[in-house]
């Protein structure tokens, strides 16, 4: 087990679903702190097993034939992990203890070991147990809508949350938690650019408002621009084949739109003091900026006496699962 004291200063710690969320959505965010030292510690919640497969050999590894392409993907996370430079993965509670829970509304959501239904707590704590162990002073994880809806990225988002509930109880919080975006200009930018393409992506989508996903601007809290880590993106993304096909529309964009699609990231600010920014709104460039690192306690929340501090905490209480309108 890692001891604190032999970390790097900064310690970032990322909550993802499935296998190939952590290239998708934060990939170069990882592959960015990784190179530039900090330690970052991977968490997936689940194997994926009930994915799509788009690598036609490998058809009989689905759920509803030989149900083995969680195993499967464990090699594509590895590879991916690999292509960011990211040595600290886990599976939450060890691989295999949470299964995929395919798409909201489908049968595979009441299975038995489906993420959908874990318990809560018991899902948390081992999430604190990695929390007590790395010492994260950040936390990304998903909105209260898993970004786009998926029960396991809901799911993720709870468990994140309420493990930072315990861990703050315990004074060894987080001092900021930060949720994936797209900022809605960037979305119209790609609508428009997109729009007489033969392929395109937003086909379909009239208003903005349609799609799952998009923040206003003025709710972006972060945006990190690692534009030299647009090829290790697209590389831990092609370790993902089984879910992104070659001729996925991500890399199209990422043709047309280049590395500023593929090496630019977004993210709102859940908890936490937001620390220096430029630009309208006073987006920041760096998920730590604002922190006393080097700092055992990274929060500074025990003991700290200024209660406006670093530490000073915009907690969110996340709604009850009613109040998310999804269970
Ligand atoms: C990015 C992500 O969360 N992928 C999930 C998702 O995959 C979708 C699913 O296969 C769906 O059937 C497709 O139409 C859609 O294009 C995919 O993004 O859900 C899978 C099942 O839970 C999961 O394994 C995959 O990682
Ligand atoms: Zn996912």
């Amino acid at each position: 087990m890692a001891v604190v004291t032999d970390l790097p200063d900064r310690r970032l710690l990322l909550v993802h679903a499935h296998p190939d969320d952590e290239a998708i959505g934060t990939g170069a965010t990882m592959a960015y702190y990784a190179a530039a030292g900090a330690h970052v510690t991977l968490v997936t919640c689940t194997l994926g097993e009930e994915g799509e497969i788009h690598v036609p050999e490998l058809a009989q590894l689905a759920a509803a034939e030989a149900d083995q392409l969680g195993g499967y993907r464990i090699a594509e996370l590895a590879a991916s992990c690999a292509a960011l430079g990211v040595t600290d993965h886990r599976f939450l509670g060890g691989a295999g203890r949470y299964r995929d829970s395919g798409m909201m509304g489908t049968p595979t959501n009441d299975h038995p070991r489906a993420f959908w239904r874990a318990d809560l707590d018991t899902a948390a704590a081992q999430l604190l147990a990695v929390i007590r162990e790395v010492r994260p002073q950040v936390m990304i994880t998903y909105d209260d809508n898993g970004f786009y809806g998926h029960p396991d990225h809901i799911q993720a988002h709870r468990v994140a949350m309420r493990a930072a509930e315990l861990a703050a109880a315990e004074g060894i919080g987080l001092a900021k938690i930060y949720w994936t975006a797209l900022p809605k200009s960037v979305l119209a930018a790609g609508m428009s650019a997109f729009a007489e393409s033969s392929d395109n992506p937003f086909a379909g989508v009239d208003q903005l408002d349609e799609l799952p996903f998009g923040t206003d601007d003025e709710q972006i809290a972060a945006r990190i621009d690692a534009t030299d880590q647009h090829a290790a993106k697209e590389a831990a993304m092609r370790a993902h084949a089984t879910q992104i096909p070659d001729n996925s529309w991500l890399y199209s964009i990422a043709g047309n739109f280049g590395a500023e699609f593929m090496g630019v990231e977004y993210y709102t600010l859940a908890v936490g003091v937001r620390g220096p920014g430029s630009g309208p709104y006073g987006w920041e460039d760096d998920l730590f900026a604002g922190l006393p690192l080097g700092d055992p306690d990274p929060t500074g929340a025990a003991g700290d006496p200024d209660p406006t501090g670093p530490a000073a905490r915009t907690p969110v209480e996340p709604g009850p699962p009613e109040a998310a309108g999804v269970r």
